[in-house]
C-alpha cells in the first residue's frame, strides 16, 4: 500500500511557489490511481517526490508501511526499487538495445548476469516485445519505446508504477494500447500505478480512482464511480461531460447521474409516462468506466397537472438516479 499525508514542496527560487501543497491520499495494493491536472497543477512535482527524485519539504510517503523519507542512504536506495517510473519520453538511453535497457536497474542492483537475462525476456514478453530485445530506441517506435520504459520500471518488481505523462506523446491508437497494456499488468501482476496526465481520456479508460489536482492541491479525489455518481463533480464533468447547455430552454434543468444496471433501464420514459411530464435532453455522455457502464445526462422537464419538480426528482431517486438542480 502507498500512503501520502500532508506532503507539501515548496520551492524558493527566490519568490516561494508552492507546488503541491497539503496532497494527501491512500491506495489499495493493486489500485489504478489517476492524478488529472493543467499545466502548472503540480502534477510532476508531486511524482517526482513520490519516487524520490526530489524531497518533498513536508510531509510522509509511506510505502508498504515503510515511511520512505525517514531512511537513511542505503535503505533509500533499497526503497526505490520499490517504485517503479515510466517517463513521457521513455528516457532510453540511445547506446543500449531494449534488452540492455530493461537490465539496466538490475545491473545496479546486482543481480546476477543469468538471473537478469531470464527476467529481462519475461519482461519483453509482458510488454509484446519478446522478438524486439536487440533493437536500439531509435529501431522502435514511440510506442514500442513506451513499451520497453514500462518494461524497465517493472524490473525490480516495484509495488508502485508512477507514470509521468507516459502517453501524452503518443497517438490516440496508440495511446489506447499502451493504456490497456498498464491495464493488463495491473490486473496479471497487482501492482499499484499512479498516473498523471493532462488528458482526461488516460483517467476514464483504466483509472479506479482520481483525483484533480489544481494550484498544488487536490480539489477532488474518490473512486471512479463515486465521482461520476456526483452530479456537482468537477471531475465528473470533464471525464463525462454533460456539455454546455442552452440556458433558455424552458423547463427546470437537472443532472442525473446513474450506474449500471441504471445506465440501460428506459427510467425517462417510464418518468414521463408515470408522471406525464415531458424531458428534453440537453446533453450527456454514457461511457464505460472502471468496469461499470456510467451515464451523466443534463435534461429539461416540464412539470404540469400539479407535478412539482420535487416530485420528479423524487422520482428519479427511488429508481436509484442521483439528481442534482443544474
Ligand atoms: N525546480 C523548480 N524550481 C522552481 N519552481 C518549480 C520547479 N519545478 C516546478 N516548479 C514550479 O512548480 C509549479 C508546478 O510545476 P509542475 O511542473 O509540477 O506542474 P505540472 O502540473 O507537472 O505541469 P506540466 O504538465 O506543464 O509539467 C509551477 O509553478 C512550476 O513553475
Amino acid at each position: 500500500m502507498i500512503a501520502v499525508d500532508s506532503l507539501r514542496k515548496v520551492y524558493r527560487t527566490p519568490r516561494e511557489i508552492v507546488a503541491v501543497d497539503d496532497v494527501s491520499f491512500a491506495l489499495e495494493d493493486g489500485e489504478i490511481f489517476g492524478i488529472l491536472g493543467r499545466s502548472g497543477a503540480g502534477k510532476s512535482t508531486l511524482l517526482r517526490c513520490l519516487n524520490l527524485l526530489e524531497r518533498p519539504t513536508s510531509g510522509t510517503i509511506t510505502v508498504d508501511g515503510v515511511d520512505l523519507l525517514s531512511l537513511g542512504e542505503a535503505d533509500l536506495r533499497a526503497a526505490r526499487r520499490r517504485i517503479g517510473t515510466v517517463f513521457q519520453h521513455g528516457n532510453l538511453l540511445s547506446s543500449r538495445t531494449a534488452a540492455e535497457n530493461i537490465a539496466f536497474g538490475l545491473e545496479i542492483a546486482g543481480i546476477p548476469a543469468r538471473r537478469r537475462a531470464e527476467r529481462v525476456a519475461e519482461l519483453l514478453d509482458l510488454v509484446g516485445l519478446g522478438d524486439r530485445g536487440d533493437s536500439h530506441p531509435s529501431q522502435l517506435s514511440g510506442g514500442q519505446q513506451q513499451r520497453v520504459g514500462i518494461a524497465r520500471a517493472l524490473a525490480t518488481d516495484p509495488a508502485v508504477l508512477l507514470c509521468d505523462e507516459a502517453t501524452s506523446a503518443l497517438d490516440p491508437a496508440t495511446t489506447e494500447q499502451i493504456l490497456d497494456l498498464v491495464a493488463d499488468i495491473n490486473a496479471r501482476t497487482g501492482v499499484t500505478v499512479v498516473l498523471i496526465t493532462h488528458e482526461a481520456e488516460v483517467v476514464r479508460r483504466i483509472c479506479h480512482s482520481a483525483a484533480l489536482m489544481e494550484a498544488g492541491r487536490f480539489v477532488e479525489s474518490g473512486t471512479m464511480l463515486r465521482l461520476v455518481g456526483d452530479p456537482e463533480s468537477r471531475l465528473a464533468e470533464i471525464l463525462l461531460p454533460t456539455g454546455n447547455p442552452d440556458r433558455t430552454i424552458p423547463g427546470r434543468h437537472l443532472t442525473l447521474a446513474f450506474a449500471d444496471e441504471r445506465a440501460v433501464d428506459p427510467i425517462l420514459s417510464r418518468l414521463t409516462r408515470d408522471l406525464g411530464v415531458e424531458i428534453s435532453i440537453l446533453g450527456g455522455t454514457l461511457e464505460r468506466v472502471a468496469g461499470h457502464q456510467v451515464g451523466r445526462l443534463r435534461v429539461a422537464h416540464d412539470s404540469r397537472d400539479g407535478v412539482t419538480d420535487d416530485d420528479v426528482v423524487d422520482y428519479l431517486r427511488a429508481a436509484g438516479v442521483t439528481v442534482t438542480a443544474a
